[in-house]
């Protein structure tokens, strides 16, 4: 998965604003958490509009290999009814067949590949502690060095066996013996909302539930831990949340069975940030389709963030559409929330008028690379001006050069870089195919939004 064997992308380059309708695959998230819930429901479920990229193709692939069916019914000769581009899961297809059950024996050892999906390596060993049976963990070198003790000391507390050999790390065995006890744990999830969201899914299928009491600084990722309670509750779980007049820091999920469900998967609004970047930058209109009224997905919030940069969004039956004026104004924002859309906002930024102060944002030196210090020394390698803070950066806008852009293996540099490229000439992105994590197809995407508008795209 390295890029250095992959040729560079040659990032386009808009000499017109862009005039674009872009459909952007299904939510990384939600898609993980679809499969996840029907995973453990008690009768089959559909996950509709499934996003199909690196990060929930390994879901797919690990909830296989403990014991989940799993059919895909895009070109489907099956003949499986209510079929079309879903995800057709049934809950057991194992030992007992019928049952619905993961507590049938796994019959020897099963493994699951997390790849560098955070989703995957956090959610998936409460899963594995409900089997019956040996699951092993392993994944992307990366993998090993992202927060995931969180998640092994609370299963522990809850009664489950891991193996770790004391990294409180991947990789590492889950001794699963068909059912957890569950009750109360106390985890600091300052690194990572995942570790909340892992413990409360799984949390209907332990014996006494699950109540996760967050001690130490701020949870990030908020809007991600609210898509987590919202799915539960809309499978059937009963949850209790600090924003619902809760305690604050603590959720609480009561045992019992989750529905199989029919969910359609909204698009990927995190993904929808080069895209409608690529509007703002350009002085351009980029309509995003199927945009939700409503929605938990923290990409929503880029309406209110790139309007404050300098564009402007409504909401029309086609989607949500977003213009630009051709300027581009600084952004000083806590993004502590949505820390995932810091790297097409820094980009952004980079192509600013004024300086822009982007905080609350330390965590992401955890994520798919160190994010702060791979934006800082890209951008400042094509002649930006990028310092990083104890927990984010500081962005002065100043001419940028051509030149290779470093991706660290993180999708969202990539998209990032592609951001710039708009706008500066002689781009050249290392391994875009990184994009694949979460968006099948980035490059194809990009050249059928710029082709669609009436400019000239020169690679
Ligand atoms: O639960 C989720 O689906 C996610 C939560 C967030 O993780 P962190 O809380 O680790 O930032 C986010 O950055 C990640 O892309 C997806
Ligand atoms: C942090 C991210 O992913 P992961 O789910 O691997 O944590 C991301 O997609 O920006």
């Amino acid at each position: 998965m390295t890029g250095t064997l992959e040729p560079l992308w040659p990032a386009p380059t808009a000499t017109d604003p862009v005039d674009a309708v872009v459909t952007v695959p299904g939510s990384k998230s939600a898609t993980n958490r679809a499969l996840i819930l029907a995973a453990l429901a008690d009768q089959p479920g559909y996950v509709r509009r499934p996003l199909r990229s690196r990060d929930s193709l390994l879901m797919a692939e690990g909830l296989r290999a403990l014991g989940v069916g799993i059919e895909d019914t895009l070109n489907s000769s099956s003949g499986v009814s209510g079929g079309g581009d879903a995800w057709h899961v049934f809950p057991s297809q194992g030992a007992f067949p019928g049952k619905y059950s993961l507590a049938g024996p796994l019959g020897g050892t099963a493994r699951v590949d997390v790849g560098n999906a955070g989703t995957v390596m956090r959610f998936l060993p409460p899963v594995a502690a409900l089997v019956d049976g040996e699951v092993q963990f392993d994944g992307d070198p990366r993998s090993y060095e992202r927060p995931l003790g969180g998640v092994i000391g609370a299963l522990r507390a809850l009664g489950a066996r891991i193996e770790d050999e004391g990294r409180g790390a991947l990789p590492l065995t889950v001794y699963g013996t068909g059912g957890l006890v569950g009750g109360t744990v106390t985890v600091d999830a300052s690194s990572s909302s995942q570790f909340v969201s892992a413990l409360l899914l799984s949390g209907p299928r332990f014996q006494q539930g699950v109540e996760v009491r967050h001690s130490g600084d701020p949870v990030p990722s908020l809007p991600h831990i609210r898509m987590t309670v919202e799915m539960l509750r809309a499978a059937g779980a009963q949850v209790d949340a600090p924003e619902d007049g809760g305690e604050p820091d603590v959720w609480r999920v009561t045992p019992g069975a989750l529905l199989g469900r029919d969910v359609v998967v909204e698009p990927d609004l995190s993904n929808a940030a080069p895209f409608l970047a690529a509007a703002l930058v350009t002085g351009g209109t980029v309509t995003v389709r199927d945009w939700p009224e409503r929605t938990s997905q923290p990409g929503d919030q880029l309406r209110g963030l790139f309007t404050r940069m300098g564009g402007t969004c409504e909401l029309t039956p086609d989607g949500l559409r977003f213009t630009g004026t051709g300027r581009v104004h600084g952004l000083d924002a806590d993004l502590h929330d949505v820390g995932e859309l810091t790297p097409v906002i820094a980009a952004v930024a980079a192509l600013a008028d004024s300086p822009s102060r982007l905080s609350g944002i330390a965590h992401l030196r955890m994520h798919e690379t160190d994010r702060l210090k791979a934006l800082a020394d890209e951008i400042n390698a094509l002649g930006g001006d990028v310092t990083e803070t104890e927990d984010g950066l500081v962005i002065k806008p100043r001419p940028l050069h051509g030149g290779v852009f470093h991706t660290y293996e993180d999708h969202r540099l990539a998209t990032a870089a592609a951001v710039i490229g708009l706008a500066v000439p002689g781009i050249q992105v290392e391994n875009v195919a990184t994009t694949a994590k979460t968006l099948p197809d980035f490059p194809g995407l990009w050249s059928a939004m710029l082709d669609s508008a009436p400019m000239s795209a020169k690679g």
